[in-house]
């Protein structure tokens, strides 16, 4: 499910998981840190913690792990499970919504066991002050009764291994941050690291691609292993439909010029976006809402889906004066940049605008 209302459900280049995803994720994750591609400090660092506390035979330190969606904390989570040969339960903040949801979860926990929570960002207040108890000192005050006549009876835990992930780390409370004793930052994936990760799915999913159709995928993937893997998916689907099933560079960059994803992962949203910047409004500075009203979308759907990604690419930029398209914005549509900036080559041209308002 996309993060925002806003998105449209069928996007191909979406960070979130959608139905399929769901289903095949599972048999293409990497089950241990070495399987794990990209990534190499987290990496590193967690396996530090893992082996120690393998050595000293207790339960590691709580893990937070931060980042935005699609690269790789649920597989992480359960990698770390699997590197202490400990079970793992799985559950997530809007999943808990009294603190008694938490408190029968972490009774029934094992010794050793690891408590992977998921979206720990959106967990209710009541159950957020119940975890700092239990992750500091292993212990949970249940109350029984309401009003004055409420008791609380103490409730030793065994050790376990609490796994936060979060795509909003910022949104955490600080106590409960404090309280992680390691946390790792995901960071989007360099297209080399792509390439491993659409190799390494094509083999389990018994398909033949060659390097260079590899790196073409992963260089539509947008940084981030949930979309190399359902791009290589349609690739495969349009290899098989159209040719004999094997993957090379040119029949790749065909299956995606079809869903319109381009060379650099941008979709058609996004391109409307960055043509409606280029040639009807010269490059900007131009409003939110005008830019909008342009593409035919939503503001927050501009806004919230088609900029972050293009402020990424260095493509658009956000000032006080409204949104402008760089230089590189200019390259990528193949266009000339204007001489003199935020003024384009290409006048406005209002009539244009009309015409395509009026054939859709
Ligand atoms: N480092 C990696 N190497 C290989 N495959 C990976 C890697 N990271 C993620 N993947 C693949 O990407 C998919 C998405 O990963 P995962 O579900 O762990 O992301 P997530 O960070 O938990 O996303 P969300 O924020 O939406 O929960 C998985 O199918 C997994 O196979
Ligand atoms: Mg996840």
């Amino acid at each position: 499910m996309s993060p925002y209302d806003s998105e449209p459900a069928d996007r191909l280049v979406t960070a979130a998981a959608d139905g399929e995803d769901q289903a095949v994720e599972a048999a293409l994750r990497p089950r241990l840190l070495d399987e794990f591609i990209g990534q190499e400090r987290v990496r590193e660092q967690l396996s530090l913690v893992l082996q120690a506390a393998r050595q000293r035979g207790a339960a590691p330190d709580h893990v937070l792990l931060s980042g935005p969606p699609g690269l790789g904390k649920t597989t992480l989570s359960m990698i770390i499970a699997a590197e202490l040969g400990a079970p793992i339960r799985i559950t997530s903040g809007p999943a808990i919504q009294h603190a008694g949801d938490l408190a029968a979860i972490l009774s029934s926990l094992a010794e050793g066991e690891v408590l992977f929570l998921d979206e720990i960002h959106r967990m209710s207040r009541p159950a957020e002050e119940m975890l700092y108890m239990a992750m500091e000192d292993f212990r949970v005050d249940v109350i029984v009764g309401k009003g004055p006549g409420a008791t609380a009876i103490p409730l030793e835990l065994p050790p376990f291994t609490l796994v936060g992930a979060t795509t909003r780390a910022g949104l955490l409370p600080p106590p409960l941050r404090d309280r992680f004793g390691f946390t790792g930052h995901m960071e989007f994936y360099a297209p080399a690291e792509l390439q491993r990760v659409v190799h390494r799915s094509a083999a389990l999913l018994d398909v033949e691609i060659d390097p260079a159709a590899a790196a073409e995928i992963a260089g539509r993937s947008r940084g981030t292993p949930r979309i190399a893997n359902r791009l290589l998916r349609r690739v495969r689907d349009y290899a098989q439909v159209r040719h004999d099933g094997v993957v090379n560079a040119a029949i790749a960059g065909q299956a995606l010029d079809v869903y319109e994803v381009d060379a650099r992962g941008l979709d058609r949203l996004d391109r409307a976006v960055l043509d409606a910047l280029l040639r009807l409004f010269g490059g900007g500075p131009v409003g939110l809402s005008t830019l909008a009203v342009a593409v035919g979308e939503e503001a927050e759907t501009v806004e919230e889906v088609a900029e972050p990604f293009l402020v990424r690419e260095g493509l658009l930029a956000r000032t006080p004066r409204g949104r402008i398209a760089t230089a590189g914005a200019w390259r990528h549509l193949g266009l000339t940049p204007p001489a003199q900036p935020g003024r384009g080559a290409v006048p406005p041209q209002p009539e244009l605008f009309a015409q395509e308002k009026a054939e859709d």
